[in-house]
């Protein structure tokens, strides 16, 4: 069953268009990812689906619901964790919980959330007191306290350490596992990929490409690399002139030919009429980084760490 639908979704910010037109699926149980270039245009599009801003055209179901008409019903099935949430300094972790859990219907168990999320030990701490690492355990905490069908995550492991960001990702998966349908906005590519069904990339506020996180890296993947070190002198013009060779760049000592179709074996030919000997040789495995640059024509962006540290 559907869990999101968004159609030709246009949002600007006075002339500024900041989504001009983008449309997905998004089907139960599914873990969605979105990832693009800054400003393309992904919070915006997360933000209108959770009902906080207002489409100037297009249309969104969240369940079968809109989210300014439905808003109520919405804000019941539909968990948010925006970036950089904030609260108020001197709320403690278990006030939290309780009081937003005291603006649902049905909602979770918070002290089970509280649990799952490693956070009993703190309940009393104040939120200003919190690590980094654990002020995103709770907001994750918070966005899944109303016992959310769909739950949206922007940006979830920005300024965690490397460790806090793959505890977090076992965390997405149990959530994930318990069925909840999940709308990942992400830079980490590893991210992505590890924790995504399908992914979205988007870019100048359109939607560049939607597939599995395989089905991205295939799509890219007609360009190869093949990357070595010669035993001895060789003329670049006898690779830059195989038709399956487009460049050939030399870096310390290190060749590196990019093209296509029989690369590997056409570039092992020439060498070998050549008598060079390929040394230390590698060819390149494509991955999302790769089908990020193909279909934004920028590289990703990894947000620096901040100085938050993680527990
Ligand atoms: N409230 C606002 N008023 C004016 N312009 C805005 C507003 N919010 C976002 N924008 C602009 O709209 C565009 C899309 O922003 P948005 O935050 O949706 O992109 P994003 O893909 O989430 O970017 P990032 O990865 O940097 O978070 C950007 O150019 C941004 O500067």
């Amino acid at each position: 069953m559907t869990a999101l639908e968004v159609r030709h979704l246009h949002k600007r910010y006075g002339e500024h268009v900041a989504v001009d037109d983008v449309s997905f699926t998004v089907e139960e149980g599914e873990v969605f990812g979105i990832i693009g270039p800054n400003g393309a245009g992904k919070t915006t599009t997360v933000e209108s689906i959770a009902g906080l801003r207002t489409p100037d055209s297009g249309s969104i179901s969240v369940l079968g619901l809109d989210p300014i008409k439905d808003r109520a019903e919405v804000r019941e099935r539909l968990g948010v964790q925006l970036q950089e949430s904030s609260f108020p300094d001197a709320i403690k972790v278990a006030e939290a919980l309780e009081l937003y859990s005291s603006f649902y219907r049905d909602p979770a168990d918070w002290r089970e959330l509280m649990e799952l999320l490693g956070l009993t030990d703190k309940r009393t701490t104040q939120y200003k007191a919190l690590s980094g690492g654990q002020k995103q355990r709770l907001s994750i905490a918070l966005a899944l306290v109303g016992n959310p069908k769909i739950a949206i995550l922007d940006e979830l492991t920005t300024g965690l350490d490397p460790q806090a960001r793959r505890d977090t990702w076992r965390l997405i998966e149990r959530v994930r596992d318990t069925g909840v349908t999940i709308l990942l906005v992400t830079h980490f590519m590893d991210e992505a990929e590890r924790l995504s069904d399908r992914i979205a990339v988007i870019d100048g506020g359109r939607v560049a490409a939607v597939d599995t996180p395989a089905g991205l890296i295939a799509q890219v993947s007609a360009v190869q690399q093949v990357q070595f070190r010669v035993s001895q002198p060789l003329d670049k013009s006898l690779l830059t002139e195989l038709p399956d060779v487009t460049t050939v760049e030399i870096t310390q000592g290190r060749w590196l030919v990019t093209g296509r179709g029989q690369l590997l074996s056409s570039v092992a030919r020439a060498l070998a009429r050549a008598q060079v000997v390929a040394e230390d040789l590698r060819v390149a495995q494509r991955n999302l980084d790769d089908a990020f640059v193909a279909f934004t024509g920028r590289a990703p962006e990894s947000p620096e760490p901040s100085e938050r540290k993680a527990d």
